[in-house]
């Protein structure tokens, strides 16, 4: 891979210890993916950041290393609500080391809001064709796919070092050629709002790593869009994808149609709201929020839970941003004894861990409840998961049934 002088200079250590592990990483993966060398990045977006998941080892490296990032850097979900962490019954050892690992990042320059839809966040802009190292799953797919932004799956370990240096390897998606869709997807029917997360669980599986183009009869909206892409890359490892008529590169660059075609029939998404009901007759916690809630998510939740009263725990996860900006969705949802988390998700946080049986309306946490959280997991629609929380003969707040 070429290195310019000074990038050079970077790995003899000349700039230091942490600069020279980081582009040492950054060459490793350049050497494997055959890059040509470095390209300059817009922004990163760091995983690893969950007590849970990255654990002591993790903690030591980040405190560790030296110096600021040189682009605007963001973190994923964190392990609790940094504010609020006593409310989900966080244990305060948890608690202690969480705050460590984020203290160590924000004296990176990291902006510690933690979130994985930072492209909803005043300031830090993404557009079309700009080169990102970005790290979870949904929000790689999203920047890909939705507003074709180009960035590979980053490890955290790799983000955190394109962010120091400010430039990424130059391969997989940041190159034209990796961007073609490889599989046709047609769907001959129409689709609603969770229909899109069981799309997604059942695609991501049938389809790996490859780049599919969807036919569908309706244009999905942006929060159909994340969802889709959030449950292809958690049952596969799907980061880019494109819709006919809908995404950006699919409107803009005249796709030859992929020989390989896949067609889904209504009974496979239907397999996916009937699926291991019978191991989770009885959801204890439902959890809304994968990836965190936008705006048009919140409103919506509120207006489903307005003058009703939760009979289970109902957790709604968000970015802090969105919860301080939607004061009277978030107060809505508080009134009826649901609780908006922010910072976190149920999936990185242990707190789900004290449940046997999950529900969600999440593709992505379906795939990820079981193996991340040791419960089992049911999916249903917004509207199911509020029905499954209010209880079906819940007392109206007003008195009525
Ligand atoms: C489950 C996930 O969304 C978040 C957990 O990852 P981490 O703890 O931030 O490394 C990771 C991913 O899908 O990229
Ligand atoms: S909410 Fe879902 S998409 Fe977001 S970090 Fe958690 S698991 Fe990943």
């Amino acid at each position: 891979m070429y290195l310019t002088k000074e990038e050079e200079r970077i790995l003899n250590g000349e700039a230091g210890e942490t600069l020279r592990q980081a582009i040492e990483i950054l060459v490793a993966l350049g050497d494997i993916y055959g890059a040509d060398g470095l390209i300059p990045i817009k922004s990163a977006q760091i995983a690893g950041v969950s007590y849970k998941t990255i654990g002591d080892a993790g903690l030591e490296w980040i405190s560790d290393l030296q110096g600021r990032v040189k682009v605007p850097a963001i973190l994923n979900p964190a392990g609790m609500d940094l504010e609020d962490w006593e409310r989900l019954r966080i244990s305060p050892d948890f608690a202690e080391k969480q705050k460590l690992i984020i203290q160590a990042y924000e004296k990176l320059g990291i902006r510690c809001e933690c979130t994985c839809t930072p492209y909803t966040l005043v300031g830090f802009d993404v557009s079309y064709g700009d080169h990102l190292a970005w790290s979870e799953s949904s929000a790689v797919s999203y920047a890909n796919s939705v507003i074709g932004a180009r960035t590979n799956r980053e490890g955290g370990p790799s983000a955190l070092s394109a962010a120091l240096l400010g430039k990424t390897a130059n391969y997989g998606f940041h190159l034209d050629e990796n961007r073609v869709p490889k599989i046709s997807i047609d769907v001959g029917f129409s689709l609603n709002r969770s229909d899109y997360g069981a799309l997604g669980y059942v695609v991501g599986k049938l389809v790996g790593s490859r780049v599919p183009l969807f036919h569908l009869r309706n244009i999905p909206d942006a929060d159909e869009l994340k969802s889709l892409g959030a449950a292809m890359a958690a049952s596969g490892a799907v980061a880019l994808y494109h819709v006919n008529g809908a995404t950006p590169e699919a409107c803009r660059l005249d796709f030859e149609e992929p020989a390989e075609k896949i067609t889904i029939e209504r009974n496979q998404l239907d397999d996916i709201y009937e699926s291991r009901r019978k191991a989770c007759r009885e959801p204890e916690l439902i959890t809304l929020g994968c990836p965190h809630c936008s705006a048009a998510e919140l409103e919506q939740a509120a207006e489903l839970l307005k003058e009703k009263k939760v009979s289970k725990e109902l957790w709604i996860f968000t970015s802090r941003e969105l919860a301080k900006r939607y004061p009277e969705q978030v107060r809505t949802i508080e009134k009826s004894g649901a609780k908006v988390i922010c910072d976190t998700c149920m999936v990185v946080s242990p707190a789900t861990n004290n449940y046997s049986c999950v529900m969600v309306n999440s593709g992505k946490a379906l795939a990820y409840v079981p193996g991340m959280c040791r419960a089992e997991a049911v999916y249903g629609s917004m509207e199911a998961c509020i029905e499954e929380a209010v209880g079906r003969t819940e007392k109206k707040a007003g008195g009525s049934y």
